[in-house]
Formats: C-alpha cells, structure tokens, sequence
C-alpha cells in the first residue's frame, strides 16, 4: 500500500463481476470457503447495545457528553456511527452514485485503471481484486478500486477514472470532508489519552497517506459459502467508511460473535486501526470485521484509510508508557506493516499480532 512498487503474484484471476454472470450455484472453488473451516451465518447477531451515533457537531463544540459517548463507543466496539459531519446527505447521494457508475462502466474500461503492472505483478493501486499470494488462498467476492488521495501530490491521476466525468471532482471533495472529520476524531482520541490535542494530528505530516478504496460486492448465489471480505482489522490509524444505505453486510466480531453492523442512512462509520492500537499501546483496540454477501443484491463501499508517513516509525507513544504500563507491541515502519496487512490478510490472519510483544 506504501508506494506504487509493483507486489509478486502466483497468478491472476479474473474479477468477481466478470465471474458472477456465470456462477448459476456453487460460486468457483477458489472462492468457497472449506467446510472445515468456519463459514460465515450470514444472519448475524444483532448488537445487544446499538452502536452509538456520535454527532460530531456536539464534539466540535466539546460537548461533555458527546465526548463521554465516543469514549464509550470506542472502549466497547472500537467503533462508532457519525452524523452532524456536515456532508449533505444530496451529496453522499453524488459520491455513492459515482462510485456505483464506476463498477457499472464496460470491463474495457475499467482495465485501463488495472493494479496490474506488467501484465503479471501487481501493485496496490488501481482496480482488480484480491492480491494473490498463495495457491490456498481463499479469494474474497470483491472487486476494488484503491486510489492515493492525499497528499496531493501523491496522486496517480492516471489512475482516477475519467468516467463518469464528475468522478474526480466528487471524490476530491469528498476527500477535503473527510479530512476534517478525520482530524476531529483524532484531536478527541489524542484527548482521551490525555496528550496534546494536536498530537496524532502531527504525526499524519504531509507524508501521511490516504487511500480511498472502493469496493464493489456482487450478488452471491452462496452468501454462506465466501467471504465478501475476510475478516480482517484495518492498518490505518483510523478509517471512514461510507456504506451503501440499502444493503447491510458489514459484521463486527465480539467477545468470538460475530454481529451486524446496522445501516444509518447519512451516517459514516468510524472505527480505529491497527496503527492507532499500537500508537496507543493497546488504549484504543482496532476491530475484527469482515463483510458478508447477499444472495440478490450487490452491495457496495467507499472506504478511507488515513496512514502514516511511509517511511514513519509505528510504536507505543511514549509518554503512554510506564512501570505499570508497558509496552506491549514492537516498532515497525509503516510501510512494512502495510506490505505485512496484505500477507496476513491472503493467509487469513491478523497483522497485529505479528508485533505483539
Ligand atoms: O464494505 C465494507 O463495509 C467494509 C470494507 C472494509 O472493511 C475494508 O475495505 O477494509
Ligand atoms: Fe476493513
């Protein structure tokens, strides 16, 4: 994810999209989940407690409160559901229908933006699907677009879609909104650890990437069967995602249950990464999740990861760390934990407990 170095592949596979027009029963073999191994209830168990809605507006205006219910949420769920994020709902409206005439563009044109290099390797960046590293792998029923949008100069225009044409324009705005967001919620989580307000806000210099993906589930005729994405935790500091408001999906592990994320029109889901794990030594807990498909409906995301510097060293803060509270995960580079999160996550395990001390 660190830079646009191209990543070795055994071989490559053709997109869900192009796969589902023929998939009549059994997805294909390379998709479906072993029996011996656990196979998602696609069900779901719904949260005893609701995820709590933070209203972001009453953050900015260090409402008590409001402050006391995101300490909460994230202390129970490593989440929470934002609204009062001043993003009109018209315009989620915009950046949703982009992203769906995106996926919906010919096969043709969707390649010009392919994470293929060389026809054999692949890089992070572009559109295709899971990244391949073994013959065993499990492959998600999900094609994906990722693409650099901060900094600004980090950007691979030739790999923003042209099509359709208000594209760039609605996902740069959408980019500034999220920003903002993104440094309120970090100013408060610096807070509640008791460090300056400004602290993680720092530490995403302007070196700090954002990688917008864009995820695109199609229908399953086997939903318990495959994974629309593994169950994995983000290697961000934290992520935004924006969920398409008429199919749910999105599950949250608990406690070893695994429950469904409900759908809030408008909202935006919140939840810490990896990174901010570590960064807090273990404060603030990232959450395991996975997406589950649906047997009629396609389903679709836009997800923004906010990282590190690449070249940015990953530990505990050290104002964080004392006699009683030790340090509890190694130091990494951002970079080499990105490159170690698409290891684990082809493998099917998690990258934090990789630097686990
Ligand atoms: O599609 C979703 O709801 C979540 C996707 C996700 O977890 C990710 O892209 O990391
Ligand atoms: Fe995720």
């Amino acid at each position: 994810m660190a830079d646009a170095e191209p990543w070795k592949t055994v071989k490559i596979h053709p997109t869900v999209q192009e796969l589902v027009t023929g998939v009549q029963d059994e997805p294909p073999s390379r998709y479906v989940i072993p029996e011996q191994n656990r196979r998602p209830v696609v069900a779901g168990s719904e949260m005893p407690h609701p995820i709590p809605i933070i209203d972001l507006s009453r953050l900015s205006n260090n409402n008590a409160d409001e402050v006391a219910r995101l300490q909460s949420a994230l202390e129970n769920w490593g989440l929470f559901l934002a609204v009062g994020h001043g993003m009109e709902p018209g315009f989620l409206g915009e950046v949703m229908k982009v992203t769906r005439e995106f996926f919906k563009l010919p096969l043709e044109e969707k390649q010009k933006y392919s994470n293929l290099v060389n026809g054999n390797e692949v890089r992070i960046e572009g559109y295709g699907n899971d990244m391949v590293v073994s013959e065993k792998q499990i492959l998600d029923w999900c094609d994906r677009l990722y693409i650099i949008v901060e900094p600004e100069s980090r950007r691979v225009y030739s790999l923003w879609p042209t099509e359709p044409p208000s594209f760039r324009d609605i996902l740069s705005e959408y980019t500034v909104s999220c920003r903002k967001i993104a440094n309120l919620v970090l100013e408060n989580l610096s807070k509640l650890l008791d460090l300056q307000e400004d602290y993680f806000v720092n530490m995403l210099d302007e070196n700090a990437m954002t990688y917008a993906r864009l995820n695109y589930y199609p229908h399953c005729p086997k939903p318990e069967h495959v994974f629309g994405m593994k169950p994995h935790t983000d290697a961000s500091v934290i992520t935004i995602v924006f969920i398409d408001d008429n199919v749910s999906g999105l599950q949250l592990q608990k406690n070893g249950v695994w429950y469904n994320v409900p759908i809030v029109p408008n909202a935006l889901l919140v939840n810490v990464g990896d990174v901010m794990e570590m960064l807090s030594n273990g404060f603030f807990k990232s959450p395991v999740h996975r997406v589950v498909t649906n047997a009629v409906k396609e389903r679709l995301s836009l997800v923004m990861f906010y990282t590190m510097g690449p070249e940015r060293e990953i530990e505990p803060v050290p104002e964080l760390l004392d006699e009683k509270r030790p340090r509890r995960y190694k130091k990494i580079k951002t970079k080499d934990y990105i490159a170690q999160l698409f290891e684990t996550f082809a493998r099917g395990t998690l990258a934090i407990d990789t630097v686990r001390i």
